[in-house]
C-alpha cells in the first residue's frame, strides 16, 4: 500500500519568522523540513524558497545558498578530520581568501559559543553530542543562510544547554534576519522561542498558531499535545484570577512578571 509521508500541506513562512514544526512521531515534520531544504522533491505540489521552486534544476545553487539544513543526527554532517575543517567545508565553493575563511569559521564558532582556539584542531568525532550539534550549526551559520532548518537541534541536549542554543537561534532570527524553521518535541520550547507553531498530525497540518493560542491545539483530542508543567500552572491560577490570566502568558517571564505584579499590589494592599 502506497504511504504517503506528507500531503495537503500550504503554508508559507515569511522571511525573519521563527516557526516552530511539531507533532507526534511521524507526523512528516523530518519530510516536511527536507522539502523546504530541497533535499526532498515533492511527488506533487510546489515549494518555493524565496519565490524560487526546488524543483528548478539551474536554481538549485541559488537555493542551496539560500538553505541551511541541520539534520536530526548532526554527527552524519560530520566527516572532516578537524573541526575547522568541518566547519569551512561549506565555504570551498566560494571565492574567499584562507584568511577570509579564517575570520569567518572564527565568527561562526563564537557564535554557537564554541572557543576558536579549543576546538579547532579537535576530531568532531571525539565530541560531545551537544558540541557536535554545535559544529554542525557552526557549519550551517558560516554560510549566512537565508534560511535555517533545523531539525530536533536540542534532542539530548542538557536543559541549561538547550536554553543557551535556543536563545542563539533567536540572536541569529535578529541580528542575522535569518528565517528559523525548527523541528522540536518540545512544547514549552517552542512556545518560548518561536514566533508561529505549526502542527502536523498523519502527514497533515492541523494547527497553524502563534504561541497564545495554543489553547485550542491543547484541547484537541486529536492530536497529541500534553500541556507543559508550565500551562498546567497557567490553567491553575485561572481559578485564581479568572478573567485576568491574558492568553500571551505562555512564557515564563511573561508568567513571573504577571505573579509578581500581583504579589506586589498584594503586599501594597496590606501595607
Ligand atoms: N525514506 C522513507 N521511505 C518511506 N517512508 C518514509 C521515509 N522517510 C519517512 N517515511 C515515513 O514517513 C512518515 C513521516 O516520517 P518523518 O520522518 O517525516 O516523521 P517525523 O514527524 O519527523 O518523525 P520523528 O518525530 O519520529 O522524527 C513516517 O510514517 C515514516 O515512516
Amino acid at each position: 500500500m502506497e504511504h504517503k509521508a506528507v500531503g495537503g500541506i500550504t503554508f508559507s513562512i515569511p522571511d525573519g519568522e521563527f516557526a516552530a514544526i511539531m507533532g507526534p512521531s511521524g507526523s512528516g515534520k523530518t519530510t516536511l523540513g527536507q522539502l523546504a531544504a530541497g533535499l526532498l522533491m515533492p511527488e506533487t505540489g510546489l515549494v518555493y524558497v524565496d519565490h524560487i521552486p526546488t524543483s528548478s534544476r539551474k536554481k538549485r545553487f541559488d537555493i542551496s545558498n539560500k538553505v541551511a539544513y541541520v539534520s536530526q543526527f548532526p554527527e552524519h554532517q560530520l566527516f572532516e578530520e578537524t573541526v575547522f575543517r568541518d566547519i569551512r567545508y561549506g565555504l570551498r565553493r566560494k571565492k574567499y581568501s584562507e584568511r577570509e575563511i579564517t575570520a569567518k569559521v572564527k565568527d561562526a564558532m563564537e557564535c554557537v559559543g564554541l572557543s576558536f582556539e579549543a576546538y579547532k584542531d579537535r576530531s568532531p568525532f571525539q565530541l560531545s553530542g551537544g558540541e557536535q550539534r554545535r559544529v554542525a550549526l557552526a557549519g550551517a551559520v558560516v554560510l549566512e543562510p537565508k534560511i535555517l532548518i533545523l531539525d530536533e537541534p536540542t534532542a539530548g541536549l542538557d536543559p541549561l544547554t538547550r536554553g543557551k542554543f535556543l536563545a542563539l537561534l533567536t540572536v541569529l532570527q535578529r541580528t542575522k534576519h535569518m528565517t528559523i524553521v525548527c523541528i522540536t518535541h518540545h512544547l514549552q520550547d517552542a512556545l518560548e522561542y518561536a514566533d508561529r507553531l505549526v502542527i502536523l498530525n498523519n502527514g497533515r497540518l492541523v494547527y497553524d498558531l502563534k504561541p497564545a493560542e495554543i489553547r485550542c491545539a491543547l484541547e484537541d483530542p486529536a492530536i497529541a499535545l500534553s500541556p507543559t508543567p508550565l500551562l498546567r500552572f497557567r490553567k491553575e491560577l485561572e481559578s485564581f484570577f479568572p478573567g485576568k490570566i491574558d492568553s500571551e502568558l505562555v512564557q515564563e517571564n511573561k508568567l513571573l512578571a504577571f505573579l509578581t505584579d500581583r504579589l506586589m499590589r498584594t503586599l501594597g494592599d496590606e501595607s
